[in-house]
């Protein structure tokens, strides 16, 4: 059987939807595969059940640190088959909404299975082929296993499965130290679980500046992580209740530690390779992205790439704003860029990170002679008043143009203040004209100001 639409969209992630409602809006014929669940990973084993688990933990250490309020509580226990009845509840009512959003938009048709090109122009589905004038790829990511000797001896969690776990484990261990890894260590650590984190890189938060980097590993440490960096020689095998990892810490001692649980957190890796994408006359590079060009064309002119599947951003809004550069030069006559985007994101421990710009070792690579200001969190009043006074502020500038470079916020609201910083990264503003607005106080923005006019030549 074969069937013609005006487009095709592969997968329902978080580019795919809004393009064919856009496609379909116009009056296009869309076909919309997904083979999984609508709403891709955030929605399901990403952002959305992660930042219900982070309140669930937040709930558990603000009743634990409840006496330092005046608020006194009796033993705290955490039932992790509420906490994932919860985290089920808002991840399958924001599934619903994409669900019936697809199926009730006149003009797109929703197909369930796996799509594989046929050909530059069709895909197939099971037997069903579907040809159309232009294809837009939506597909994103999975996590990766590293093969590590033993492995596959061993049971293991990915995010995706550990969505499923209503038990707390005794002892989680978690391979890889970067977004996923932190964000779940702190909620099962909240949760009572003990969590030691394994991590090759030599580097704790090599993304992140040094000072940044420690800020948030004193945080964890301080609420019982344990974190190895620079690990090396490891190697997994079966336990009485669980795992056990041998490994060499960065210190030269050989290490034998049992766990219940395994979470694996290295990385995650594009669904790239079972998309036929040599019949479409495409190829995906050796971290299995399709290329792109600046407005998410692929090498074939008719077929687009969006969200993680390009290798041009690992983020949700990423992903959507790609959606939005598609749509606005396609159908709104815009002229808009994936490199007119500023790189922006969070990483949601308690408190969280907030950061846009460039770090400071990024601006000084690029070249930049920098201006740093810092301000710790405990002279934030607001933060003080909150009583959340771990973390800082650091705020980068070019020192000739004076204009911002970028902003990292840890600590209480970090995610939310940086972003107050935004329009002045966009529109190229200068220390002095952000140390000319008044924020509201006590808020935590408004000692940005002030943190900027600390700033100096580093
Ligand atoms: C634990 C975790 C927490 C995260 N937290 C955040 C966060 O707080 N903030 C943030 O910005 N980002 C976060 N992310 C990243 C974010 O989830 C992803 O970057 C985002 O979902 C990528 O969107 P996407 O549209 O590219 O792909 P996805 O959301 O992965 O969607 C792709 C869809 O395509 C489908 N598909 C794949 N292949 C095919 C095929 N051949 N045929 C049909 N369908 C197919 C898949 O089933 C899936 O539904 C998190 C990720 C994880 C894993
Ligand atoms: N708050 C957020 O926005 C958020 C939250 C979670 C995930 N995400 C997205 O998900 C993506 C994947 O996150 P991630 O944390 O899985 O991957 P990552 O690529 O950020 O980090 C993987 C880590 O695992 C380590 N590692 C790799 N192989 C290892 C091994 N064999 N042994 C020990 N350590 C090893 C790496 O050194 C690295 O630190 C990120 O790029 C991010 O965009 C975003």
């Amino acid at each position: 059987m074969s069937e013609t639409f005006d487009s095709i969209v592969i997968g329902a992630g978080q580019a795919g939807p809004a393009m064919a409602a856009r496609l379909a809006a116009t009056g296009e014929r869309v076909a919309l595969i997904e083979r999984d669940q609508m709403g891709g990973t955030c929605v399901n084993t990403g952002c959305t059940p992660t930042k219900t688990l982070v309140a669930s933990a937040h709930a558990a250490w603000l009743a634990r640190e409840g006496a330092r309020y005046g608020v006194l509580t009796g033993p705290v226990s955490v039932d992790a088959a509420r906490v994932r009845a919860r985290k089920d509840a808002v991840v399958l009512a924001a599934r619903g909404n994409v669900t019936r959003w697809m199926e009730n938009t006149a003009g797109i048709t929703v197909i369930r299975g796996h799509a594989r090109f046929t050909g530059p122009h069709t895909v197939a589905i099971d037997d069903r082929q579907l040809t159309a004038a232009r294809i837009f790829v939506n597909v994103g990511a999975r996590a990766t296993v590293p093969p590590v000797p033993g492995i596959d001896t061993i049971p293991y969690l990915t995010n995706a499965d550990v969505m499923d776990l209503d038990v707390v484990p005794d002892h989680l261990i978690i391979l890889g130290g970067s977004y996923i890894s932190l964000e779940f260590a702190q909620i099962f650590r909240r949760f009572g679980a003990e969590v030691t984190i394994l991590e090759a890189a030599p580097k704790f938060l090599g993304r992140e500046d040094a000072d940044i980097a420690a800020q948030i590993h004193e945080i964890l440490t301080g609420e019982g992580i344990r974190i190895e960096v620079g690990i090396t020689d490891l190697s997994f095998a079966p336990a009485d209740h669980g795992i056990t990892a041998r490994f060499r810490t960065a210190a030269g001692d050989d290490v034998a530690l049992t766990g219940s649980h395994l979470l694996v957190a290295t990385g995650r890796l594009p669904n790239t390779d079972d998309l036929g994408l040599e019949a479409a006359g495409l190829s995906a590079d050796p971290r299995g992205a399709i290329p792109v060009n600046d407005t998410c064309r692929s090498a074939q002119p008719h077929i687009w790439v969006l969200g993680e599947a390009n290798g041009r951003g690992a983020f949700t809004h990423t992903a959507y704003n790609d959606f939005e550069i598609v749509a606005g030069n396609l159908l709104d006559g815009e002229d808009r860029k994936i490199s007119d985007r500023k790189p922006v994101y969070a990483l949601f421990i308690d408190p969280p990170l907030g950061r846009i710009g460039m770090s400071e070792a990024e601006a000084s690579a690029a070249g930049h002679r920098v201006l740093v200001g810092t301000r710790a969190m405990a002279r934030v009043s607001r933060a003080v008043e909150v009583g959340e006074t771990r973390g800082m502020m650091k705020v980068v500038f070019d020192a000739e143009t004076r204009q911002l470079l970028g902003a990292a916020i840890i600590g209480f609201h970090g995610d939310e203040a940086v972003q107050f910083l935004l329009p002045a990264l966009y529109q190229r503003l200068t220390d002095h004209d952000i140390r000319s607005m008044t924020g509201i106080h006590p808020t935590v923005t408004e000692l940005l100001p002030y943190a900027i006019a600390d700033a100096k030549e580093v």
